[in-house]
């Protein structure tokens, strides 16, 4: 995994911590053959994962400064296997050919997952940090059709005090894996 202090950031908009990416990257089983989604990339910090491990990655979101940031992480990277697509995951991912998807972007979910179901994508893993689109999503996903597994990882980081070492705990972040 590359360190998240590699990347370019901005505050307005969260990269996938490290150790987020390394089980999210786990769950979407990457061969070099795959050619993946990434709904709703933000900075890049998934697309530069996945696009080092697979084909090629479609990288999708509908705002402008994440497009311009993701791009940025391509280019640090040295990415070449990647289309960057500006817009609304719903309206693009019916002109596009990828066998696997990575959901960061949770807008118009039901939508997104109809779509994916529809398009007989048969590997999905999707982020989230807010408890209520966790269970829509593994909702969704199992009336879809989907065999779904659900993990909910919390990472503290350690910071030096002057008597040792404490642990700040990180929100937990739910990784939602879905097959068939
Ligand atoms: C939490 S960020 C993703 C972080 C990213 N995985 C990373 O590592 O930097 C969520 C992003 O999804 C985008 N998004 C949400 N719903 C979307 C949709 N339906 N279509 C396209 N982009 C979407 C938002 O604009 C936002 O930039």
């Amino acid at each position: 995994m590359i360190p998240d202090s590699e990347f370019i950031r901005k505050e307005r908009i969260p990269i996938t911590k490290e150790e987020i990416r390394a089980v999210s990257i786990g769950k979407l089983n990457l061969n070099k053959d795959d050619v993946v989604v990434d709904i709703g990339c933000g900075s890049g910090g998934m697309t530069v994962e996945i696009a080092r491990r697979c084909k090629f990655v479609y990288a999708i979101d509908y705002e402008e400064e994440a497009i311009n940031l993701t791009k940025q992480n391509l280019a640090k990277f040295n990415i070449k296997n990647c289309q960057v697509i500006m817009g609304r995951a719903e309206d693009i991912l019916n002109n596009l050919e990828f066998n696997k998807a990575f959901i960061g972007g949770t807008k118009n979910i039901e939508r997104i997952i109809e779509i994916l179901n529809k398009k007989g994508i048969n590997h999905i893993v999707a982020n989230t940090i807010v408890l209520e689109n966790a269970v829509k999503i593994i909702n969704e996903l199992e009336n879809n059709g989907y065999n779904v597994e659900a993990v909910n990882i919390s990472v503290s980081y350690s910071k030096k005090i002057p008597s040792g070492h404490m642990f700040l705990a990180k929100n937990p972040i739910t990784i939602i894996k879905a097959v068939r």
